[in-house]
């Protein structure tokens, strides 16, 4: 580095080349903006100007189609015709018709995916059904990394089926369930998450999938960090199972309903743990016994947060016409730009995510010892991300509604808080719940 002229500061690189790197990354940002600009979707999202949203692998933007429809819904559907929007609104068919929505973008064919209930909830039903499909096997894998509720339900299902759960990262997943194999044991099923929520690592899905099925084991995909972010090809890879959440980069707002999806083949020995009567195969009959619906249906358990679910199905229409693979272009884009504009202005950067495009979700992780303060730092910024302890600095890049100019934004932001140490200051103490 040569003295800065300015400052005569011996070990800074000089002003006139800092504003030059400036300068080259606003060219780059402008021209793979106008190389991109067939799916900049910012125009069908309401955000705040100004604001660089990298938090939409935690809660999604508002869609500008939702505000009306909800509107719709509540003067129209729910103020004025009441119970009859049940049949005249589509309420009843509502989870089915906004799975196939959600179908869509994960690559499912209709008739395969339900929407409503929680991520958690979804994963129950998804494991509790994989013990009868494969009821002679003992042993459930999972990644000791998943997001802390996955891990919760494997357990929990674990000791209520009486598996032996054995914990390997994604990589050492097909090894360890060679070895499994090889000694005779029987493996139920391989949960794991496609891309995990913590260091944005996307896991080899049609890899899994197949060790899963040459050990006789099912293959359980939790979609929250890929679904509406990547294609994932639930039939193109044979995943028997999934569950994924709908606020994320679905978009489908604050407590959005879940989904999940069961794989056409197994649909008729599908057995729902929590049958409720909106899954039985004659609802009115008012039955005393339970029959499941045929179909996905059968995994529908009660009454659905319609309001949610209608929103949801609104927000899906952001993504018409763009499909996952070009959402997936824009979003290793993004990444690898802000990776770039990361490396090129904050030296030193910790970035945990992986370079490779094949290797990456659509977020970047930056290791910080005071990530929380960073995070607090750059949010006065009006940049956006979130803290996952104990020392990440999560930037989640939701193609749809970011652009490569919020990507030199974000990181000279970064930038500006290290170098005013803004992330030590004493108000960014860690006092919130949510983070
Ligand atoms: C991978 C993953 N699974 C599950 C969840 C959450 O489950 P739920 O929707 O039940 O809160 C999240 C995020 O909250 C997640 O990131
Ligand atoms: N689901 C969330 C919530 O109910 C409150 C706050 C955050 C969330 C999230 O979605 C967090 C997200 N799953 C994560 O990857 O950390």
């Amino acid at each position: 580095m040569t003295p800065d002229a300015e400052t005569g500061h011996p070990h800074a690189p000089a002003a006139a080349t800092v504003r030059a790197v400036h300068d080259e990354l606003d060219e780059r940002a402008a021209r793979l903006d106008a190389e991109h600009a067939q799916t900049d979707l910012r125009h069908r999202f309401l955000l705040p100007e100004g604001l660089v949203h990298l938090d939409g692998n935690s809660l999604g933007a508002l869609p500008a189609a939702v505000p009306p429809v909800l509107r719709r819904v509540v003067q129209e559907e729910w103020g004025r015709d009441l119970i009859d929007s049940w049949n005249t609104a589509g309420w009843w068919d509502a989870p089915g018709r906004v799975g196939d929505a959600i179908g869509a973008v994960v690559g499912a064919g209709p008739g395969q995916v339900v929407a409503g209930d929680t991520t958690t909830l979804r994963l129950y039903q998804a494991l509790r059904a994989a013990a009868v499909l494969r009821p002679e096997a003992r042993v459930l894998v999972t990644d000791p990394g998943s997001f802390p509720t996955d891990l919760y339900v494997a357990h929990g299902v674990a000791a209520e089926v009486g598996w032996r759960v054995e914990l390997a990262d994604p990589d050492a997943m097909p090894v360890l369930l060679a070895d499994l194999t090889a000694r005779g044991e029987r493996v139920a099923a391989l949960a794991f998450s496609h891309v995990d929520y913590w260091t944005g690592r996307a896991w080899d899905l049609p890899g899994l999938v197949r060790a899963a099925h040459d050990a006789g084991a099912l293959a359980v995909a939790d979609l929250c960090h890929s679904a509406g972010a990547m294609p994932v090809g639930l039939d193109e890879h044979d995943v028997d199972l999934a569950v994924g959440c709908g606020y994320k980069y679905l978009n489908g707002g604050p407590g959005a309903p879940a989904y999940l999806y069961v794989a056409r083949r197994h649909q008729p020995q599908f057995v729902n743990p929590v049958p409720g009567w909106h899954g039985h195969a004659d609802p009115f009959a008012m039955a005393g016994e339970y029959a499941p619906a045929d179909g996905v249906d059968r995994a529908r358990t009660g009454t659905p947060p319609l309001l949610s679910l209608l929103a949801l199905e609104a927000a899906l229409t952001a993504l018409d016409g763009v499909d996952a693979d070009a959402v997936r272009e824009r979003s290793l884009s993004l990444t690898a730009f802000l990776r770039e504009c990361l490396e090129s202005l904050v030296p030193g950067v910790d970035v945990v995510t992986p370079r490779d495009d094949e290797r990456r979700g659509s977020q970047l992780s930056l290791r910080h010892e005071h990530a929380y303060g960073v995070v607090r730092a750059l949010a006065e910024r009006r940049v956006v991300g979130d803290f996952r302890a104990p020392d990440i600095v999560r930037l989640g890049v939701a193609a749809p509604y970011l652009t490569h100019a919020d990507m030199v934004t974000a990181a000279r932001a970064y930038a500006a808080v290290l170098a005013d140490e803004e992330h030590l200051d004493p108000r960014h103490e860690r006092r919130s719940t949510v983070t």
